[in-house]
């Protein structure tokens, strides 16, 4: 194993004074980082020192917006004050809680989906810095929570919940201005789709437009709806926008079936035998167009799981967006569902294949039944069959892939996870690439909170 430390974000926190949050996207932010050195592994963690979590520590109450809990009022004009506050964005939440990304200048950035939860954290003693303020006037208070970074750039899409929208824009390293490359309009609904991530491929931006819309009056609302801060419009019906890197022109904007996903996985350009690029492929999680799963990760149902299978289903779904000029495009299940327990979600794939033509992707599956995703899964795109992994009562954390240095093929390399234990305990899991067997396995101290997604910071 290459020396480097693999960073992983995530709730960990959902009690502050004697007050239990209630849904798994809550949490205040708990970093931790496996530091791999001469085949040595030294595990720290720590909580991310966002506003929220400190007023919320000082106050022993809850002071920001946080993804479905919001501050309770003292009194109507504190209600009428806290409103002013919402659209100015001061009362949202900075608990960057989400992911964790290096950029190309090396700097370490903690994430969630409002633009000033941006928190630029130290990778060896996990100390956080300070806010990474945008220093472009672009404004709006939410954008993505998975922005495509690589060594030259950073592009994310910041959702326009005035004028249904996107605006696509790109950072360069060293540097903390984002700049325009153009602009999507939604093309049906009251208010842009939750796009959480979206894909990129060599030329292209991909944005889609689910059903599943943000809704303002549901920002407002002091207690959580069934869909929290969105809602589901099928009537709206569902798109997917191609946006060219380099002139920000739509080269391709069309209805696709009705979708919901989180997690897109990777894209790229499929050409025909002249070079000419015909249509675009885009993989994601994809929850059958079921909203339910945002409902599922309660922590009262995580916590409650009692045999009977409840996670519902989901598959790697696949656009194929022609670039012919058909209004439509197509989504169909890359490969056989059931060949990952009918659950996957939580994905990473080789980051060298970005944006290319690609064989394999890791994520979470499920070994039913069950209440959540509880198996890593290897999912090889072109024999249309999955390698899984799975042992009774453990839940494993995003599957994160690190290439082997000089490795040739796609899947030279180790994957990284953490597992909780049914005993509260946990350990750090690495799996071969290739085989998806297991190479290791350092139990932790004391059990960690479930995370989300995480990066590798190699050693100079
Ligand atoms: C704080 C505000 C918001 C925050 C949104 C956040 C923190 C969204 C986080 C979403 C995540 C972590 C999605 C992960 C999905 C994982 C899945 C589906 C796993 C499935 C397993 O089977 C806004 C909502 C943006 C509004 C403003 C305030
Ligand atoms: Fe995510």
């Amino acid at each position: 194993m290459q020396s480097g430390t693999y960073l992983r974000n995530g709730p960990g926190l959902w009690r502050i004074g004697n007050y239990d949050f209630r849904h798994l996207f809550d949490g205040y932010a708990t970093l931790v980082k496996l530091h791999f050195e001469n085949g040595r592994l030294i595990a720290g963690h720590r909580q991310i020192e966002s506003e929220a979590y400190k007023a919320a520590k000082k106050n022993k109450k809850l002071c920001y917006r946080e993804f479905s809990e919001v501050p309770k009022s003292d009194n109507f004009l504190a209600y009428v004050g806290e409103l002013a506050n919402l659209f100015s964005g001061a009362s949202l939440t900075d608990n960057a809680n989400t992911g964790v990304v290096k950029l190309g200048d090396g700097r370490v950035v903690c994430l969630t989906e409002t633009q000033k939860g941006s928190i630029v954290i130290d990778p060896n003693t996990l100390d956080t810095l300070g806010k990474f303020e945008y220093s472009d006037t672009l404004g709006g208070l939410i954008h993505s929570a998975h922005p495509i970074v690589t060594d030259k750039e950073f592009l994310t899409l910041l959702p326009d919940l005035v004028n249904p929208g996107y605006l696509v824009v790109s950072m360069k390293p060293g540097t903390n201005e984002r700049k325009v490359i153009g602009r999507v309009n939604c093309r049906h609904g009251p208010a842009p789709g939750w796009v959480h991530s979206f894909p990129v491929t060599e030329h292209y931006i991909v944005v889609p437009e689910m059903p599943l819309r943000y809704c303002a009056q549901n920002l407002l609302k002091a207690e959580p709806t069934p869909l929290y801060k969105f809602e589901w419009h099928p009537d709206s019906k569902a798109f997917v926008h191609v946006m060219c890197k380099a002139s920000g022109k739509i080269v391709a904007s069309v209805e696709v079936p009705l979708f919901v996903t989180f997690h897109f996985i990777n894209a790229y350009e499929e050409v025909d035998e002249d070079g000419r690029v015909t249509a675009i492929m885009a993989d994601c999680c994809e929850h059958n167009a079921d909203t339910t799963i945002l409902e599922k990760l309660k922590l009262q149902n995580l916590r409650s799981f009692d045999g009977k299978d409840v996670l519902p289903d989901a598959r790697v779904g696949r656009f194929i967006i022609p670039l012919n000029g058909s209004p439509y495009g197509k989504l169909e299940a890359a490969v056989d569902p059931n060949e990952h327990g009918r659950g996957i979600d939580m994905c990473s794939i080789n980051p060298k294949f970005l944006g290319l033509k690609y064989r394999y992707a890791y994520a979470c599956g499920a070994q039913r039944p069950c209440n959540f995703p509880n198996a890593l899964t290897k999912i090889d795109l072109v024999n249309k069959r999955a390698k899984n992994w799975y042992e009774e009562g453990a839940v494993p954390s995003e599957p994160f892939f690190v290439p082997r240095p000089g490795a040739t093929e796609e899947d030279d390399g180790v994957v990284i996870s953490m597992i909780s234990q049914k005993n509260g305990g946990g350990y750090a899991l690495l799996l071969d690439g290739s085989t998806f067997k297991e190479i290791a396995r350092a139990k932790f101290p004391y059990g960690l909170p479930y995370g989300l997604h995480g990066c590798w910071v190699p050693k100079h």
